[in-house]
């Protein structure tokens, strides 16, 4: 059962105990919502976020794909979580400080969730966040053939706690060697399983430039999404994961290079040698174009 890899550019969190910022959501250009369970709602506002979040979902009116971020598998959350929220029909479930294994058991409770709600069985994705437990941090290459995975993502505050640090940044705001390991793991772990790796949140909300050189970073070294946390993030990292027009005019260019010379392996383009991995890049560049 393979999902289709993860298409969002923008994935904006909202906490799932506000009515308002699920609603404000919608509205906000972001390809993919993702109604939060998990560390945005306190313990005291757990059932409550529940029954909120599945109010949510069975309003209808999607504007796009409603995911929801359960509890971990390990807490006493998460059964709670998913018995609430599989028969309001999500489009997606994110399992947090998780490893395969853990999506195993997922996919698993999401079949008899959909069998018992008369859910197609499959119509529901999921994506892992897999840098958040120490162990976890050593399982980033076991994902292939994970039934209903779509993307894999990670998450520096986590990963953080999960090492006994006191910090995961250098003093000019760059995140400190061991959380661009993680970032790197999580990047090849994707490529890996053949899914879609998702950039972590920038966290300084406020910070607009910041988050838009951070955000073609990711893009450039092959990131395919972000999550925002704010509304104001979403236009911000919708343009970075968009190729722009010079940047489509030039894989053209490349495409067109290559199908005029069809016996060669490597040609020459303004001064540059191209070969095959410049071709793949400039084919992948037009395949993310949305007109
Ligand atoms: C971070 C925030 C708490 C800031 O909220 P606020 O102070 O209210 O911001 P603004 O006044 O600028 O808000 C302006 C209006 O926008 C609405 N809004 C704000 N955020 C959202 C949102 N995420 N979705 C929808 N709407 C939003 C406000 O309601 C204002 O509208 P109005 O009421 O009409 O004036 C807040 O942005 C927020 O709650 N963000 C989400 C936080 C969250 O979900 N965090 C969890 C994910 S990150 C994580 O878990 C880390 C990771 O796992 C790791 O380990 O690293
Ligand atoms: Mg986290």
């Amino acid at each position: 059962m393979p999902a289709t890899p993860m298409t969002a550019r923008s994935l904006l969190f909202a906490p799932g105990d506000s009515e308002r910022k699920l609603a404000k959501a919608g509205a906000s250009g972001a390809d993919l919502v993702l109604c939060d369970l998990e560390d945005a709602v306190a313990p005291a506002s757990k059932q409550a976020a529940r029954d909120l979040v599945a109010d949510h979902l069975r309003a209808g009116d999607r504007v796009q794909p409603q995911w929801v971020r359960i509890n971990p598998l390990d807490t006493d959350y998460a059964l709670a979580d998913l018995a609430a929220i599989v028969p309001a029909a999500p489009d997606g479930i994110m399992l947090p400080k998780a490893m395969r294994a853990d999506a195993d058991r997922l996919h698993h409770y999401l079949t008899a969730l959909e069998a018992a709600a008369g859910l197609e069985i499959g119509r529901i994705a999921t994506i892992v966040v897999a840098t958040e437990t120490a162990p976890a941090l050593f399982g980033l290459g076991e994902y292939a053939g994970c039934p209903r995975l779509s993307a894999l993502t990670w998450g520096a505050e986590d990963s953080a706690t999960a090492l006994g640090a006191t910090g995961n940044r250098e003093p000019n705001g760059e995140y400190a060697f061991p959380y661009h390991l993680f970032r790197s793991l999580c990047l090849a772990g994707a490529a890996a399983a053949g899914v879609t790796p998702i950039e972590t949140i920038h966290g300084d909300f406020r910070d607009l430039d910041d988050l838009r050189r951070v955000a073609e970073r990711a893009r450039r070294d092959g990131f395919r999404g972000m999550m925002a946390i704010h509304p104001a993030q979403v236009p911000v990292i919708n343009a970075a994961f968009s190729p722009a027009p010079a940047e489509v005019e030039r894989a053209e260019r490349i495409v067109a290079a290559f199908a005029a010379n069809p016996g060669a392996g490597t040609i020459g383009l303004d001064g540059e040698m191209l070969d095959m991995p410049h071709l793949k890049r400039a084919r992948a560049v037009l395949a993310m174009r949305r007109d």
